[in-house]
């Protein structure tokens, strides 16, 4: 296993005390790339027919285990500072080689994948280990073995690919980490049913690869509605922009064309999601946060804070930029609850917070799926809420916040990068706020602390 874990030692992290802004908060940030994308670019960068390039990567945890994955698995990745003097990172990726022909066992070494607590690399590297015809190991934090992966290993078996390990066929139970995965006849099939209701990165993973398989993919969904479909569009529209023909011959279904991907270079747009605490900080704060280099479309499920920011009382401004972007502007207003928000999928703790600042309850539905997050986000969510002296109710598909918070304590943060800023944006206006371990931020944000602090720090008349 890598030792890219922050929850590697045995010392129990030290508590962060969340930064308290002692006035509206007025600050312009920049946040790091998009994990969605990054993983997806480096994915599809491996099985491209040559070296590709990602420029402005995200540097972090998540992206960290799926470089090595991929480098596991025959990729050669080579970092490069400044691409093109632009002063900006890049990845460069030569792909997995002779995927048209796998030998297996041509490898002396049997890959084992560290997954951490990724869910974009169990969920999507299972699919390209099957395509190499290696025998490959996949495993994970102990957090990890409690995410549903199920979906993932019957489509893989019902392409043709041997699935060890798991204990789901024998049990009858949802297949999770860890398993062995090996394709030593090639996958055979070119069509699946799943249940993704449990995680809409079941379809994005099979997608990804899917121009790879021999036949390319058909993949139809049955079962209660794929959360986060934005997710699906994103993977929709990275596999055309990288020169894959997808299409929907029916309601819940996609088809992958079979063929070879052209190298390609492109550039990461920042993470929306993890704007959303950045941003939320105004709103909670009564202050004004701007963002350069939002983009003006986004498959990123983060375009929302557009619409749910003003839904808590917040106004948004865009100023033009350049053509694909704009600098977001959010102003804090008098904070109140929408009664409802839907399908908010990972932006939820951070909306959470915005919610347990409400005077006015927020109920929360069609997120049920959080349960199989980093924790059980519903349960943590309304644990911590209720520490912090709210109220808030678990419910079938989500859960209720039913009065604010009304004192500091210690936030547990469950490894989940998100509780930890739902922490962080609480502390902002609530006394005496720790966070358990914000080291969790590194899975997708490592500088948190720092462009924390230097957003506050930002604020001019004498902030703390
Ligand atoms: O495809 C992706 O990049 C993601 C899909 C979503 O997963 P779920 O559908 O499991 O929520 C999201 O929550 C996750 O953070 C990233
Ligand atoms: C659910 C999340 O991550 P993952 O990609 O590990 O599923 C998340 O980042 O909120």
């Amino acid at each position: 296993m890598t030792t890219t874990s922050s929850h590697a030692s045995t010392v129990p992290p030290q508590p962060w005390p969340a930064p308290r802004a002692g006035a509206p908060l007025r600050a312009e940030v920049t946040v790091p790339a998009s994990k969605s994308l990054t993983n997806r670019y480096l994915l599809l960068a491996a099985l491209a027919q040559g070296p590709s390039v990602v420029i402005n990567p995200l540097h972090s945890r998540d992206s960290q285990l799926m470089l090595a994955a991929l480098e596991q698995l025959g990729a050669a990745v080579e970092h490069i500072q400044d691409w093109e003097h632009s002063g900006v990172a890049a990845v460069r990726i030569s792909p997995i080689p002779n995927l048209d022909e796998p030998t297996p066992g041509a490898e002396a070494t049997e890959p084992r994948i560290d997954c951490g607590l990724a869910g974009t690399v169990m969920r999507f590297l299972p699919a390209v280990a099957a395509l190499t015809g290696q025998r490959v190991h996949f495993d994970g934090d102990p957090g990890a073995r409690a995410r549903p992966m199920g979906a993932v290993l019957h489509a893989l078996r019902d392409l043709g690919v041997e699935v060890t390990g798991d204990g789901a066929p024998e049990h009858g139970e949802e297949g999770c980490l860890p398993f062995t995965i090996q394709a030593p006849t090639g996958i055979t099939g070119d069509a699946i049913t799943m249940d993704a209701s449990a995680s809409s990165q079941f379809v994005s993973g099979l997608m990804l690869a899917a121009a790879r398989m021999p036949h390319g993919l058909t993949l139809r969904h049955a079962g209660d509605a794929v959360p986060s479909l934005e997710h699906v569009e994103m993977t929709c529209k990275v596999l055309s922009q990288v020169g894959i023909e997808v299409s929907y011959p029916a309601l819940h279904t996609w088809k992958v064309e079979p063929g070879p991907i052209e190298s390609f270079t492109v550039r990461v747009e920042p993470d929306l999601s993890n704007a959303g605490p950045f941003l939320c900080a105004a709103a909670v704060t009564g202050g004004e946060v701007s963002m350069r280099g939002w983009p003006k479309h986004s498959t990123q499920i983060g375009r929302r804070w557009t619409e749910l920011l003003p839904a808590f009382g917040a106004s948004v401004t865009e100023h033009p930029e350049t053509d694909a972007t704009v600098t977001l502007s959010v102003r804090g207003g008098s904070l109140r609850s929408p009664g409802t928000v839907d399908g908010t999928a990972e932006l939820t703790p951070t909306v959470a917070a915005l919610a347990a600042l409400c005077t006015e309850p927020t109920r929360f539905t069609s997120v049920g799926h959080l349960r199989g997050h980093e924790t059980d986000r519903i349960a943590a969510l309304v644990t911590e809420i209720r520490r912090l002296g709210g109220t808030a109710e678990e419910t079938a598909d989500g859960f209720e916040v039913l009065s604010p918070v009304s004192h500091g304590g210690l936030v547990h943060t469950y490894a989940d990068h998100r509780m930890a800023t739902f922490a962080a944006v609480l502390g902002l206006v609530v006394d005496a706020v720790e966070v358990q371990d914000i080291s969790a931020t590194s899975k997708t944000m490592p500088d948190f602390p720092a462009l924390w602090a230097g957003m506050i720090d930002r604020t001019p008349d004498g902030q703390p």
